[in-house]
């Protein structure tokens, strides 16, 4: 059976960067006129609206265990639907912004060591 063009592409990223991410996420709205749309606020709006979307799964699940074993495929497919709405609309808004998201967030995880040097402490006993 003939894959389609949507399954052709899972085949060809087998290790996706963020740069690709945004590229094809240019690609994307410049085919569908949608550039004019996309302004930062926009985009930020977009954003929390998938956040909000995120936090519905887990609304009144309580805690919720690592690896999610005891949630069936369905709900995991959700979830990763929803985590990616969010990460596709944070590369967007990065990029609108012209600033580059994956050499920001290494910088930052920099200065989170700086800050927060190896201990003992637990993260909730150090003074923020
Ligand atoms: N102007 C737009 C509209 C959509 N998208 C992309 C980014 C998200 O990955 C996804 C969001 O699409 P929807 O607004 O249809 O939201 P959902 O996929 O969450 O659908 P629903 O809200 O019906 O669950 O599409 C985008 O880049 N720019």
């Amino acid at each position: 059976m003939e894959k389609s063009q949507y399954e052709s592409c899972l085949d060809m990223v087998k290790d996706v960067s963020l740069k690709e991410l945004r590229d094809r996420l240019e690609e994307f709205a410049r085919v569908r006129g949608w550039e004019q749309y996309h302004s930062p606020r926009n985009l930020l709006l977009a954003l929390v609206g998938e956040v909000g979307e995120l936090s519905e799964i887990f609304q009144w699940k309580g805690e919720v265990e690592k690896g999610l074993p005891n949630w069936s495929l369905e709900e995991k497919r959700h979830l990763e639907d929803e985590l990616s709405d969010v990460l596709l609309y944070l590369i967007q808004l990065a990029n609108v912004c012209g600033l580059d998201l994956g050499q920001a967030a290494l910088t930052k995880m920099v200065k989170n060591a700086q800050k927060y040097p190896i201990s003992n402490q637990s993260p909730s006993s150090h003074d923020y």
